[in-house]
């Protein structure tokens, strides 16, 4: 289906910056909403309900799985995540440009339903600072790091499948390659709507 507004989709191994990214995306492009998931995993740290997540119970999201309430879910590290059909299908048709951060199994389901998402895949520069950027941020156990960055290997390897990869080593830069792929999309999107108008009009289609 097209709609007016774009959607982003953003991955990467835990610890590789992509929320660090984002957030700092949505502080310099108001146009760019984020979508809160649902998620099983407890809040950590001063997370809020209804900010970093929709913290629900096994139950809730069992309940929202039957009723299709997801586009996508999968399981991560050990919990489940979804996000809401509702919040990106209404933002996008109203002209919004939505951004997912979520992980490779979601966002290689979001693309087979809206073709025209764009997946981007952040990648750190090196296994050293992969762990070391876990352990610094603090809020994970030892054996929840250990976890995560064996899962990361398997992430990793799904990064070619995605239409932009950006390595996040000096933030700044990593930043500005993600501006340069949301303008581009705009830009993209706009000629082609353009170049569809005046064919419609030419063809005298209403
Ligand atoms: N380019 C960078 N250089 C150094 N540190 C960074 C850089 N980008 C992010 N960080 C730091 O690395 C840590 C992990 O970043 P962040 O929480 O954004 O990762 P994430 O990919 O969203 O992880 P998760 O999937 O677990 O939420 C944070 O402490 C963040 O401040
Ligand atoms: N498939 C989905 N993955 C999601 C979603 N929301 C978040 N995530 C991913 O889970 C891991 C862990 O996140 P954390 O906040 O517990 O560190 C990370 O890779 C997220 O991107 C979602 O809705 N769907």
């Amino acid at each position: 289906m097209d709609y007016p507004g774009n959607l982003f989709v953003v991955a990467a191994p835990s610890g590789a910056g992509k929320s660090s990214l984002v957030k700092a995306l949505l502080e310099l492009d108001s146009r760019v909403q984020p979508s809160v998931s649902h998620t099983t995993r407890p809040p950590r740290g001063q997370e809020k309900h209804g900010r970093e997540y929709f913290f629900v119970s096994q139950p809730e999201f069992d309940a929202m799985v039957a009723g299709q309430a997801f586009v996508e879910w999968a399981h991560v590290h050990g919990n489940r995540y979804g996000t809401s059909r509702k919040a990106i299908e209404e933002r996008i048709a109203e002209g919004a440009d939505v951004i997912l951060e979520i992980d490779f199994q979601g966002a290689i389901q979001v693309k087979e339903i809206f073709a025209n998402a764009v997946l981007i895949f952040i990648l750190p520069p090196s296994w050293e600072e992969l762990r070391s950027r876990l352990e610094r941020r603090g809020e994970d156990s030892a054996e929840v790091i250990e976890l995560r960055l064996k899962n990361a290997a398997e992430e990793m390897a799904q990064a070619r499948k995605f239409d932009f990869v950006i390595i996040n080593e000096l933030f700044e830069r990593a930043l500005f390659d993600l501006k340069a792929v949301v303008h581009a999309q705009r830009l993209k999107y706009a000629a082609q709507r353009r170049a569809r108008a005046d064919t419609f009009h030419s063809l005298n289609i209403d």
